[in-house]
């Protein structure tokens, strides 16, 4: 592994700092290089390459943005033996404490920052592109991503859509429902699901929702500080709603832990309880 990182990284030394930080899904390790301090995640599974490639595009949406620190993505490396790795750079994080409120100021800012860009346009009168993926920010007039995502190894549906609830109810949360459908063949859970679909155009009657750049996974496991400010790490961003990611962010995680370990009895009432929520809410 070493070596294959010291050629990826062009790097004479490779020295490990001592520091890890696993998580529930990657092993990671920094490592001193002639190039500075970096964190290396790896991974043996065959999906590692996908998840690492939708992490790093995540990173390099929010990173451009220039609104919250993230760790700086460097390279996705095939290790020998069918592993991969995942380098960025190195931050020095703590727990998050004395910069939560600026967390939330920076946050508004990430989630605001299409939609300055759109208005800045609008004054400019310039034409307004869509996707990542060249030098500068561009306005994102849709919902989705220019590459897929993972959410735990399972790959998110981000193609495209114009429409918010759209995107939400047949990317979002249809592909869950298929999983519980194939899992576990919950067809209570299929048929709330089948009358929810319906409610929920109605709840965004008369709002409009400008595409906002997302982390796409945000939890406390995944937001930090150091001495100059908040950080936010492991994000599978697209372009959503800022105000409605965070509860489809909750169940969608819960339904992924629960689906990867495959309690179904209790992925079935998880589903419900999700459901029932959301009709709760609905109402
Ligand atoms: N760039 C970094 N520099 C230093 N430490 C880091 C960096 N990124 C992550 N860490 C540490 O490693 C831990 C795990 O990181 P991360 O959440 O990205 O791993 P993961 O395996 O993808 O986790 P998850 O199970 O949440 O998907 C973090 O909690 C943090 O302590």
């Amino acid at each position: 592994m070493e070596d294959a990182l010291k050629r990826a990284l062009g790097t004479a030394v490779l020295r490990p700092t001592g520091h890890t930080g696993g998580g529930c899904i990657s092993q990671g390790r920094s490592y001193d290089t002639d190039h500075g301090r970096v964190f290396v995640k790896s991974n043996s599974r065959s999906e590692a390459r996908r998840m690492f490639e939708g992490e790093m595009a995540s990173l390099e949406a929010i990173l451009k943005t220039q609104t919250i620190k993230v760790p700086k993505p460097l390279k996705v490396v095939d290790l020998p033996g069918g592993s991969t790795a995942f380098v960025m750079e190195h931050l020095e994080m703590g727990g998050l404490n004395r910069h939560s409120a600026l967390l939330g100021t920076q946050l508004a800012d990430l989630h605001l920052h299409n939609q300055q860009l759109g208005e800045k346009l609008k004054k400019e009168g310039s034409t307004v592109g869509k996707g990542q993926g060249q030098t500068e920010v561009q306005f994102v007039a849709q919902f989705g991503f220019h590459t897929v995502t993972c959410c735990g190894y399972l790959p998110q549906v981000n193609d495209w859509q114009s429409d918010w609830v759209t995107f939400f109810a047949r990317q979002r949360i249809q592909p869950q429902m298929d999983m519980v459908e194939k899992k576990s063949g919950d067809r209570e859970a299929r048929e709330l699901w089948a009358q929810l679909q319906l409610k929920i155009p109605s709840l965004f009657c008369n709002v409009e929702i400008i595409p906002a750049l997302l982390h796409g996974d945000l939890w406390g496991g995944n937001v930090a500080e150091d001495d100059s400010g908040p950080i936010i790490f492991d994000p599978a961003s697209f372009y959503g709603h800022s105000d409605s990611s965070c509860p489809i962010v909750c169940m969608r995680a819960m339904l992924t832990a629960e689906l990867e370990s495959r309690q179904e009895n209790y992925i079935t009432g998880t589903v419900r309880r999700g459901l029932d929520l959301l009709f709760f809410f609905t109402e």
